[in-house]
């Protein structure tokens, strides 16, 4: 039997589906594996596009799709216009689930898939281009053995507050799924509306992202029911000190992570043992997983059997091996601490900074409320270190931060230019719009030469 099936199959009597219908999961499943198996005997699989909004619907197509060895594509049906005729263009399918008033054109290119049971999963998205992560039930498999092999589970109940499409939810699903835990599955808004609270979550796992951690634990009753969970994985964006001491203060049972959609979720956590023993860091490498660091740049090789076959249509050329534009060490210990991005980095008077640090010790001042440092290009200092801040209350003015900084960091370290905008870009996971914030402070600084100006009277007049 294929193993999506065996897994389906063992479930089939068990209320594994919390506040949902695990029959109907069940039901769907197998009718669409039926329907799909007959198609697939006539001809090569059909590529199918998965946008069902439907939670379990979604993920009955899904597990159908794979048992059936078509090739599926997750998506997100709230993508834009032209996000989405990117995707149907790159993908061509032959098969839509979810969407209304789509106008199928039979596909030009076919490009060929070199390997059955294709788990096609995005990344990227709201800045850049839409890609897809090429995954296999098999690298999906090995994800959540390096799960419970680490956790030293047998089985994983999930609780799913982040989209099924997306792999950080996904692969909350599949934990449960193969191992035969409980899921629950509720829009995060649903939370923050106190539905679903009298579920007893001592025996759960949930994944948050740093901004929903942040919303929660603004709130005393949700830091209470979040305070009960067994473990909170945290992952999809890095966290800053404010906030993981924070959950630390309330006794969360935190687990930061590091993984990124390529991995299949984390390959590498720290368990929240270590975490409320004060550690702050991405914790130990994953069984399933290998790190290895370049000495010269920092920069992350990550080996694993997680690990995607390449971006669709093209598999990479060198398997099994993935460079990352992470900069970290792993200490004697062997706890992995990531410092930044190397496309993050500013070079600012010939010095390196990371903008972490920076933001870090702004939020500390309590006069913002949210922070993202860039550099700017700039013919003085080859890039111009710059804060886009929210700040607290509307009468703050920069040069109190900056005040404040000047106790904590260097000075070549404190930002050269302030804005203060009254929101921060974020995408559905968490992730800060770098591109869009670079582009709203330049367009910013060549509206506002005067600042320009009147900084270079001060700092060099
Ligand atoms: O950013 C990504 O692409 C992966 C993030 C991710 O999977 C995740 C996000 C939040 C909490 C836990 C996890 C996880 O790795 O399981």
């Amino acid at each position: 039997m294929e193993q999506p099936l065996k897994y389906l199959e063992q479930l089939k009597n068990h209320d594994w589906l919390i506040s949902k219908n695990s029959q109907d999961f069940y039901k769907i499943a197998t009718e669409i594996y039926l329907q799909l198996s007959q198609l697939s005997t006539q001809e090569k699989p059909p590529k199918i596009i998965l946008a069902e909004r439907e939670p379990v619907r979604f993920l009955a197509s899904f597990i159908a799709a794979c048992a059936a060895k078509c090739p599926v594509f997750l998506c997100n049906p709230d993508w834009g216009k032209d996000e989405w005729e990117q995707v149907l263009d790159l993908v061509q399918p032959d098969i839509v689930w979810g969407l209304d008033n789509i106008n199928l054109q039979p596909s030009i290119t076919n490009y060929p898939l070199p390997i059955t049971n294709a788990i096609m999963i995005p990344t990227g998205g709201s800045s850049g281009k839409i890609k897809f992560a090429i995954h296999t039930w098999e690298t999906l498999m090995a994800s959540v053995q390096g799960f419970t092999e680490y956790f030293q589970l047998n089985t994983v109940n999930s609780f799913c507050i982040l989209p099924l499409y997306h792999v950080s939810g996904l692969m909350q699903f599949m934990r449960s799924f193969i191992t035969g835990g409980k899921l629950v599955i509720t829009p995060f808004k649903e939370i923050e509306s106190y539905q679903l609270l009298n579920i007893n979550v001592s025996d759960f796992f949930i994944s948050l992202v740093p901004t929903q951690l942040q919303r929660l634990l603004q709130n005393p009753p949700l830091t209470q029911w979040l305070s009960q969970f067994q473990t909170v994985l945290l992952g999809g964006a890095p966290a800053w000190d404010e906030l993981l001491e924070k959950a630390k203060f309330y006794q969360i049972r935190l687990a930061p992570t590091y993984g990124m959609t390529e991995t299949a979720s984390q390959i590498a956590t720290l368990k929240p043992d270590d975490f409320l023993h004060g550690k702050i860091n991405s914790g130990h490498i994953l069984p399933h997983a290998q790190i290895t660091i370049d000495n010269l740049t920092g920069n992350l090789h990550i080996q694993a059997k997680s690990l995607a076959l390449g971006y669709y249509p093209q598999l990479w050329k060198n398997p099994g091996n993935f460079s990352v534009d992470d900069i970290g060490f792993l200490d004697p210990e062997g706890y992995l601490h990531i410092i930044g991005r190397s496309s993050n980095k500013i070079i600012t008077g010939g010095e390196n900074i990371y903008p972490a640090e920076i933001e870090s010790a702004i939020r500390k001042t309590n006069l913002i409320i949210d922070v993202c440092v860039i550099g700017i290009p700039d013919k003085y200092w080859g890039q111009a270190l710059t804060a886009i801040y929210i700040p607290k209350h509307p009468n703050t003015s920069a040069l109190e931060i900056e005040t404040q900084l000047k106790n904590q960091l260097s000075k070549f370290k404190i930002p050269k230019y302030w804005i203060p905008l009254e929101n921060l870009p974020y995408n559905a996971q968490g992730k800060i719009n770098r591109q869009q914030i670079q582009q709203i402070a330049e367009d910013f600084l060549v509206n506002n030469t005067n600042l320009k100006n009147d900084f270079y009277r001060c700092r060099l007049g």
